[in-house]
């Protein structure tokens, strides 16, 4: 399972800390983990990533079948004319296996299906809660499959049909998890800025004013450093060596359009993931609403599993 850089798996078998400087010690583990310093290097490591999938992806052309219900059947998943896609049945398939080693219990993978989660195959890893428990309810994954298929893929890939299906959907969940964890991450920055500047936030979250709150936590500065960040890089990762002889640099992906799907989509959505996690951050420690019942549950209910195994 990938180490969360910023708050490392802590494992439950570890004895009880004998002395005070274990418990110093995982104080500073803790405190290290909610740096905001530390939780932005770990959102530039995940650029890296986001940028890299993104020029695999753009190897293909559209492949609109692959999006399309039931316009790729796959015998004995579903047949011609079903509701779901060539995307969303290698999504849930891959899900299936990486579920079942504990993907999902981490603290920073969201499932895209986290109702359909299996039991684990592995013995459970209790986390060092960095988290509030409402953590669990927070999944935008719908949004952003919706982003992805809706404003990103038609940016980044050519309009036609190269029949490479299985590799443009390979592809399209690379980018996707990626996206995903990115996003999500949004909740380690929003504990991280919540634990500095507790009654500040505590009075707009007690209002539930989501506007006020997402005032508060936006720092125009850092975005505007990010937005040139991804920009350079994907000049850089993307350029195309065997161009240039005429004068003409040409990308795999044009780093402008990295700049704007930043710019217009990620960040906007990792505020909206620090909002929501935000307006349930004083919950009781069920988790959330009950209105947010499924999420939580099957983060929850994972977890549970993994008790059980
Ligand atoms: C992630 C943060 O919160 C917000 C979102 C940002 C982003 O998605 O890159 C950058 C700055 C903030 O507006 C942060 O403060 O680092």
């Amino acid at each position: 399972m990938p180490v969360v850089a910023t708050a490392a798996p802590v494992h439950s078998s570890s004895p009880p800390a004998a002395s005070d400087a274990a418990a110093a010690e995982a104080e500073a583990d803790l405190s290290s983990a909610l740096s905001l310093a530390n939780i932005r290097q770990t959102l530039i490591r995940l650029e890296d990533t986001i940028i890299f999938s993104l020029i695999e992806r753009a190897q293909f052309a559209r492949n609109e079948p692959v999006y399309e219900a039931g316009a790729i059947p796959v015998p004995g998943f579903h047949a011609t004319g079903s509701r779901y896609s060539l995307l969303e049945y290698l999504l849930r398939e891959i899900e299936q296996v990486h579920g079942r080693i504990r993907r999902y219990t981490s603290p920073d993978e969201y499932a895209f299906f986290p109702e359909d989660l299996p039991a684990l195959v592995l013995p459970p890893i209790t986390y060092e809660q960095v988290l509030a428990p409402c953590s669990t309810v927070v999944n935008i994954n719908t949004a952003i499959l919706d982003m992805y298929l809706q404003d990103l893929l038609p940016e980044i890939s050519v309009p036609g049909d190269d029949h490479n299906y299985g590799s443009s959907a390979m592809n399209d969940v690379t980018a996707l998890q990626a996206l995903s964890k990115r996003i999500h991450y949004g909740m380690f920055v929003a504990e991280a800025k919540f634990r500095k500047q507790t009654e500040q936030y505590s009075e707009l979250i007690r209002r539930q004013d989501s506007a006020a709150i997402l005032d508060l936590l936006t720092d125009r500065a850092v975005e505007l450093k990010v937005i040139e960040r991804v920009r350079l890089k994907a000049a850089t990762f993307g350029v195309d060596l065997s161009s240039g002889g005429d004068g003409c640099t040409s990308y795999r992906v044009q780093p402008e359009v990295v700049a704007q799907l930043y710019e217009k989509w990620i960040m906007p959505l990792t505020k909206e993931v620090e909002v929501q996690y935000l307006l349930r951050r004083l919950d009781a420690e069920s988790g959330g609403s009950s209105s947010d019942g499924a999420a939580a549950a099957s983060k929850a209910q994972q977890r549970q599993h993994s008790a059980a195994a």
